[in-house]
């Protein structure tokens, strides 16, 4: 989704408001309702401070979000405003903290809505765009910006790539060509400010990963798909697996793929390494058909974020201390007849768009509950069930690696009794694995990710 559209320059504003409420108030006033019909700012202004009550939608990296949906027939309206002391309120000391703030009104019949919060809150996660928009002291040069990062303009490289980059291109173009790979895979987290290939890897298809990326790289005409990947761990060969299985899921790559795999160290502004993937060798046969990974009712974001989660709960863990959890995937409803509560449901009641593990503000959520024990059940398309269930499938026949415990047997034996999928966090090692169908693939290997 294009979510620069519906940015537009008149609403991007500098408040003079020093609490929140007002800061919204005045943003409300930058938005042109006039067209559509009985719309009150006063009721909206409330509905917005309600919501502030329930959650807080500051995001971290000076960045606050506040949503709603609108009886309006535009799909979305955007209006931002920037506050460079900060907000009060309530005597809440993050509120301090934000220096942006992105006040986004979705119509009510806008399906894309947890989609368009969560490609916002890609950008605003890396740190990248946030320096662009901090850089911008005018507020027309603001303006622009906010329109370059949100437009894609933010991924299009600001230097020339220097000779050894050539080189590793030119010779990943050869290599891809001599070992009959499909596709080109470029990490394009290695650049700060983008990257780009021209025509090197004309004949292939060719895939960006990319963390912060906007969704409008998608139409730059050397890319035929972009892997939006939220968070890796720092090491390569994991990284390399998480992106593979996400372009399974998405239908990116075939089974039968081989993939020349260009990278380098993150924001270092130089790859370094080339690697061929055989993606049928890398991956058991299980994990190597579209269909044979993901449930039916599965969607492959919702894999994505879960695994984003995941890798971020073992590589930081929490408050200091490692911490371990199970998530179940997909036919929540037959999955529960398999597990029963060990505390009260904490997400029962809630509408289901506000507990949707695509919606960016669950992830505080999910990794607060992440050290309860028991696992997280979720269905296909997002909706978080229950967390503190404790699973108990009939079979539990499984071979498992030495070390694995009951949380890993759990989480294989419910992937072979119904059709879903077990992601599991260690909290002993930090190695972070997909279960499918019984069998295991581990995605971040032990010891690496602490080591990180
Ligand atoms: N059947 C189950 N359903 C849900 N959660 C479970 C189940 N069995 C164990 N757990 C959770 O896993 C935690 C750790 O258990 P255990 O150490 O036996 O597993 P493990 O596979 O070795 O995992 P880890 O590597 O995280 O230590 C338990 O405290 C519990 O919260």
């Amino acid at each position: 989704m294009r979510i620069d559209r519906y940015i537009a320059v008149s609403r991007v504003v500098d408040l003079e408001s020093t609490d929140f409420e007002s800061a919204i108030a005045e943003l409300l006033e930058v938005c042109d309702f006039s067209k559509e019909k009985g719309l009150s700012k006063k009721r909206l202004l409330n509905d917005l401070l309600d919501r502030e009550k329930q959650m807080t939608t500051y995001l971290g990296n000076g960045v606050c979000l506040p949503h709603t949906r609108v009886s309006m027939k535009r799909p979305y309206m955007i209006a931002v405003g920037r506050c460079p002391g900060g907000l009060d309120y309530d005597g809440q000391a993050e509120y301090k903290n934000i220096r942006y703030v992105f006040l986004l009104l979705a119509a009510k019949n806008a399906r894309s809505y947890l989609y368009s919060l969560a490609s916002l809150a890609r950008i605003f996660q890396d740190k990248s765009h946030m320096e662009r928009l901090n850089a911008a002291h005018k507020l027309s040069d603001f303006r622009k910006e906010v329109k370059l990062v949100f437009g894609g303009e933010g991924d299009k490289p600001r230097r020339r790539h220097n000779r050894f980059n050539n080189l590793i291109l030119r010779e990943a173009a050869k290599i891809a060509k001599g070992a009959n790979c499909s596709t080109v895979l470029v990490f394009g987290d290695t650049f700060g400010g983008g990257v780009e290939f021209g025509s090197k890897f004309k004949g292939f298809k060719t895939v960006l990963i990319a963390h912060g990326t906007s969704d409008a790289a998608t139409e730059r005409e050397e890319i035929d798909a972009v892997l939006p990947i939220r968070s890796f761990s720092n090491e390569r060969f994991s990284q390399l697996r998480s992106a593979v299985l996400i372009g399974l899921t998405r239908g990116v790559f075939k089974s039968n793929d081989r993939l020349c795999c260009v990278g380098g160290l993150r924001q270092s502004n130089q790859f370094d390494s080339i690697t061929v993937v055989d993606i049928e060798r890398e991956f058991q046969t299980v994990f190597a058909t579209k269909n044979d990974m993901l449930p039916a009712s599965v969607k492959p974001e919702v894999i994505e974020r879960v695994l984003g989660i995941a890798t971020e709960l073992a590589v930081e863990g929490r408050e200091g201390h490692p911490v371990g959890c199970l998530f179940t995937l997909g036919n929540s409803d037959k999955i529960s007849e398999y597990s029963k509560p060990l505390i009260l449901n904490p997400f029962y009641g809630y509408k289901d768009e506000d507990r949707n593990i695509l919606n960016p503000f669950m992830d505080e959520t999910v990794k607060e509950l992440s050290s309860i024990d028991g696992a997280f059940i979720i269905r296909g398309d997002g909706v978080l069930v229950s967390a503190g269930s404790l699973l108990y499938p009939p079979n539990y026949n499984h071979e498992l690696p030495g070390g694995l415990g009951s949380r890993h047997a759990a989480a294989a034996a419910i992937t072979q009794a119904v059709d879903c999928l077990s992601i599991v966090v260690s909290g002993s090692t930090g190695q972070v694995t997909l279960f499918r169908k019984g069998k295991m693939l581990p995605l971040i290997e032990k010891a690496l990710v602490r080591n990180a």
